[in-house]
């Protein structure tokens, strides 16, 4: 079983009289540090001069540029893309790192497969929100927050313990869970997720659903959303109250539906194949190979989000949304709630 603190469990005074150093401020760093700075924590911003170090201004931070955020920093929080963070951690972080400071990730991945190997006398934690950054804002600023798991890789200092779990409760995690993990197990468990089921499986499940309709001559619309838009209002219900709430409000035709073809379609061939995809992970074969793909420039990375974003689930999409204005375009949320957009090339 794993070990579960919650806010009450949490003390804020580790982090007293500290400053940490959010560096990055994309869809983890502007959440971090807004949520940090609400819980009355001393909270600056590292960040290339660009988008982002205007936004983290505009926000209100003391901006600075990386290596400088660093020298004033008790706490570095490293929420750079795990494909940058090796290249700048040599270059403007460990030459300036104080010792005794803490060196903090949001993911184990660079950890875990030695992309970046800190020096012995600084702690290196782990506080690793089960969400995606835009959210850790939006849920914290309405009162409530994101589960996250911790872990501690290095305890120079002997208060890393007591410091990533102030760092958890900060940023509005104790108010959901904070579960206590390795660098391993978040690594391999978060890249599992991500390619199997919430991103990976779960796109490629709405695209197949998708073109079986438009396929058989459905309407784009009509197969839009059926597949893409009600998924939104089916996921809530499982946010809510897990699959026997979802199940409660669905219709028993839809419920026997998915007793008989759930199990058809996610079959043990499909099984078999997050199974590889797990020792894949395990292995890894995925990390060495979007560490080389990073290395030569993304050539198949950017063709591909190219073509996906052309897909006709896309293109129908994007045009439906448009008549739904009650749907927040993320231009527009960021306008209203004053929250960073991080364009994405
Ligand atoms: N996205 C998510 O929700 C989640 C992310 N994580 C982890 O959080 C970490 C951050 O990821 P994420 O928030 O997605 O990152 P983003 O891509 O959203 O943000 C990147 C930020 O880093 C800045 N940046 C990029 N390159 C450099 C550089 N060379 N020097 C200085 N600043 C730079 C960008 O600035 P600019 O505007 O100039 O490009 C931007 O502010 C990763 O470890 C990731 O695995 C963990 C859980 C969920
Ligand atoms: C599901 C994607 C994620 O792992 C996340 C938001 O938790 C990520 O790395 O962005």
């Amino acid at each position: 079983m794993a070990t579960i603190y919650y806010d009450h469990d949490i003390s804020l005074q580790a982090l007293e009289d500290k400053t940490v150093a959010v560096i990055g401020y994309g869809s983890q760093g502007h959440a971090h540090a807004q949520n940090l700075r609400d819980s009355g924590v001393h909270t600056i911003v590292g960040v290339r001069r660009g988008a982002s170090f205007q936004q983290a201004e505009e926000d209100g931070f003391a901006v600075f540029d990386v290596a400088s955020a660093v020298e004033q920093a008790d706490v570095v929080m490293l929420l750079l893309p795990d494909e940058r963070q090796p290249e700048v951690y040599r270059q403007e972080i460990l030459p300036h790192l104080r010792p005794g400071a803490a060196l903090a990730f949001a993911h184990g991945f660079n950890i875990h497969f030695s992309q970046v190997v800190p020096p012995v006398g600084v702690d290196v934690f782990m506080v690793a929100p089960k969400g995606p950054g835009h959210l850790v804002r939006r849920v914290f600023a309405a009162g409530g927050g994101v589960p996250a798991l911790a872990a501690v890789e290095q305890d120079a200092t002997g208060q890393a313990w007591p410091l990533a779990l102030a760092y958890a409760k900060a940023i509005g995690a104790g108010r959901a869970a904070v579960l206590t993990t390795s660098f391993q197990e978040e690594t391999e468990t978060d890249l599992f997720g991500e390619q199997a089921v919430l991103c990976g499986g779960l796109s490629a499940l709405v695209k197949a659903g998708f073109d079986t309709l438009t396929e058989a001559g459905y309407q784009p619309e009509v197969a839009y959303f059926e597949c893409l838009h009600e998924l939104k209002l089916i996921v809530d219900l499982m946010y809510e109250g897990g699959l026997a709430y979802m199940r409660y409000s669905i219709s028993d035709t839809a419920e026997w539906g998915d007793f008989n073809a759930g199990p058809r379609l996610v079959n043990d061939a499909v099984k078999a194949e997050m199974k590889k995809i797990l020792r894949e992970i395990q292995q890894g074969v995925f990390a060495k190979g979007w560490i080389l793909e990073n290395q030569s420039n993304r050539p198949v990375f950017n063709a591909l989000r190219r073509r996906e974003r052309e897909q006709p689930i896309e293109v129908v999409g994007r045009r439906l949304r448009e008549m739904m204005p009650f749907i927040q375009s993320p231009e527009q949320r960021a306008k209203q709630q004053g929250v960073a957009v991080h364009a994405k090339a």
